[in-house]
């Protein structure tokens, strides 16, 4: 098992976080004071703990239920961009180095914002963060993936709007909401429409539907990761020490499509018993490229330290494995390769070298 100062001094990369999942509680707090929104309760601890305790129903749609409440305040480009400012400065301070963060933009249009503003309001409060953490010694990275909401029909104006705005920090196309009964192949014209523009795809699927739902992501969508992907599982099978692939899971793991796993939102919502039966711990041992997530961090209650610590309990991975992970996450990353080996090589491999001496030291 690995400590938590250790984890938390490790450099870490984020694929998979929701900017309206992560915000700070007193900032709902403030936010929903100004446009008189009416929250669960106004103190701040308290609202913590309702979220992270309705979230706890073991249903994606129950879960996604109180989203209501950080949409609401994040209506305005001021909103946007506090919370985006912010999400960057929690991360950095928690030893994220590169992050790319969600967002359902067609969700932000209910003060009379238009797509191209609210995306804006979040690129300005990225590079207000960024500043800000490198000024405080903590650089980070951050840019946003744009998502469209799956049961809806806004899809390819998002796609479009992604591709607009792919210089300004936007990395990539995402579809995310409620899985079952909402196929990825609903948005087909989207992602044809960033496939012919040479953009980036992820897609949340094998979360709360299984493998149909990631051959659709993977073969006729495009998608070159999978938010969460957990179901992968239902394709492998496992008797005594014979383990057989089938050919969905093989294609995953040849092709190297990256797994954008999270481990404790997926114990919230149902996909897996506890953190202990996470396949996480035997996609990694079948080399699949596995990656580690927060997914919200407000409503799991939880941080990328958090995150690699319960792994780190529940099956003593090493720092070792940390790294592993982390340079999965970096390699998988929707940025330009030279800037991936940049922190490769400047950053991530010299953090961990620096933290495994000392660890052989104090042995
Ligand atoms: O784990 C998840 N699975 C599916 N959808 C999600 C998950 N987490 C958040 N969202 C949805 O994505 C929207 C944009 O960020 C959120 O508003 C929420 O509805
Ligand atoms: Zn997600």
């Amino acid at each position: 098992m690995v400590a938590r100062d250790v984890l938390h001094r490790a450099p870490k990369v984020l694929l998979h976080d929701h900017l309206d999942g992560g915000l700070r509680p007193q900032t709902i707090v403030d936010l929903a004071g100004v446009i008189g929104h009416e929250l669960p309760t106004s103190d701040a601890d308290g609202l913590a703990r309702w979220f992270a305790e309705s979230c706890n129903s073991g249903s994606l749609e129950l879960y996604l239920e109180t989203f209501r409440h950080t949409v609401a305040v994040m209506q305005t480009p001021d909103a946007l961009r506090r919370v985006a400012r912010e999400m960057v400065l929690d991360l950095a301070a928690d030893g994220v180095v590169y992050v790319e963060s969600r967002w359902a933009p067609e969700q932000h249009l209910t003060a009379g914002l238009e797509l191209d503003q609210a995306v804006a309001a979040v690129r300005d409060g990225l590079a207000e963060g960024m500043a800000e953490a490198r000024v405080k010694g903590t650089p980070i990275v951050a840019r946003q993936i744009l998502t469209a909401m799956r049961h809806a029909s806004s899809a390819r104006e998002i796609a479009e709007l992604a591709i607009r705005h792919r210089d300004e920090r936007v990395a990539g196309f995402d579809i995310a909401g409620a899985e079952a009964g909402y196929p990825p192949t609903r948005h087909l014209d989207a992602f044809d429409y960033i496939k012919r523009n040479n953009g980036y795809i992820t897609i949340h699927a094998g979360e709360a539907f299984g493998l149909p739902s990631i051959w659709e992501a993977v073969q006729l969508c495009g998608a070159n990761r999978l938010g969460h992907g957990v179901r992968v599982i239902d394709d492998i099978t496992i008797s005594g020490d014979q383990v057989q692939l089938g050919r969905l899971a093989s294609y995953i793991r040849n092709v190297r499509v990256p797994l954008e796993m999270c481990p404790s939102s997926n114990v919230q919502t149902g996909a897996v018993a506890s953190i202990a039966d996470h396949p996480i711990r035997i996609l990694a041992q079948l080399g699949f490229r596995v990656t580690v997530n927060t997914d919200n961090r407000l409503m799991s209650n939880t941080t990328m330290t958090r995150e690699f610590e319960r792994l780190s309990d529940a099956f003593d991975y090493q720092l070792s494995d940390i790294r592993w992970l982390t340079l999965n996450a970096i390699k998988s990353a929707f940025s330009p390769h030279p800037d991936r080996l940049a922190l490769i090589e400047n950053v991530i491999k010299p953090g961990y070298q620096t933290l495994l001496e000392e660890l052989d030291q104090s042995a």
